[in-house]
């Protein structure tokens, strides 16, 4: 296992409505990297999300290890965490994660204040450059809306700022792409890409069904069935050479969808059905 770790699942096991639904799961991600946790409906992704981000219910047993920038926290509540152990986190559904009351503005200038000690216009004027960063259009504006009166793009935008400017060495992204349309989920793929993965950027734990979102995303990938790990390698080696059922349907998938062309997959070459190395 990588000695540079943000992220450590040691024998990460979960019990749920009186069902152990995951089981000595165990896998890293490095700093600099984004990784795919790839699974089926029902295998287990999201509860294993919820217990690297503390978001657990509490009906939930956790037992085994999270360590996050080498700090257990298996046992702690995200609010709880200590600041280097804390991941930032975009979820499929943007509603739930932003407070409907509250303009983005003041939302967002919030970390900006708590993590990087700003007065409260520095904060907004930081706020309108991570937003302009991301390519959103007319960010001063953007700040005086409420999330109701933005799309499910910009939203999710304001939500992946907002993981941002916590600094976290590490970002979850649970589905960040499930509820929108193709176009936008081409665009908040690659503003993942441009904000994870690299020496002075967070980590990227990307949990998704979607091996072709993975493709375009991320190195490596850890696939799990009914909560136990069935295979981990990278992408390029996987879509060579799946070994699982799961696996093989997704490659199979994949192919088939491909018929000839995967411009969202850098390195796809559908006619082998291989990713050739960058
Ligand atoms: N709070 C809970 N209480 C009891 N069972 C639960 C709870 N949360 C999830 N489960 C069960 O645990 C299993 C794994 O659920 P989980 O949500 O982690 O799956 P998933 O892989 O994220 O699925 P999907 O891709 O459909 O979101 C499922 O069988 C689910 O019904």
């Amino acid at each position: 296992m990588s000695a540079n770790a943000v992220l450590r699942v040691n024998e990460l096991c979960i019990r749920a409505g009186g069902q152990t639904v995951v089981s000595d799961l165990c896998f890293h991600v490095a700093a600099g990297e984004r990784v795919c946790l790839l699974g089926p409906s029902g295998s287990g992704k999201s509860l294993t999300a919820g217990a690297i981000l503390g978001l657990s219910p509490q009906s939930v047993q956790i037992d085994g290890s999270v360590s996050i920038n080498g700090v257990e926290v298996a046992d702690i509540r995200a609010t709880r965490r200590p600041l280097p152990s804390r991941s930032g986190m975009v979820f499929q559904d943007t509603h739930s994660a932003l407070n409907p009351l509250v303009s983005v503005g003041a939302q967002l200038r919030e970390p900006f204040m708590r993590f990087h000690g700003l007065s409260r216009k520095g904060a907004l004027e930081a706020a309108v450059t991570l937003l302009r960063g991301m390519q959103m259009q007319h960010p001063e504006e953007i700040l005086k809306r409420s999330p109701a009166e933005l799309s499910g793009g910009q939203r999710q935008r304001v939500c992946m700022a907002l993981a941002l400017a916590c600094k976290p060495a590490l970002i979850v992204a649970d589905e960040p792409t499930t509820a929108l349309d193709v176009l936008t989920q081409e665009e908040v793929l690659t503003l993942l890409r441009e904000c994870t993965g690299t020496a002075d950027t967070p980590a990227l734990l990307f949990i998704s069904h979607d091996i072709g979102a993975a493709c375009r995303l991320c190195e490596r990938a850890v696939i799990i069935d009914e909560g136990r790990l069935v295979e981990s390698n990278t992408l390029t080696h996987i879509i060579a050479n799946p070994q699982h059922r799961f696996t093989r349907q997704l490659v199979h998938a994949l192919r088939d969808s491909a018929a000839g062309a995967v411009p969202w997959a850098p390195g796809f070459d559908a006619r082998e059905g291989q990713l050739c190395p960058a």
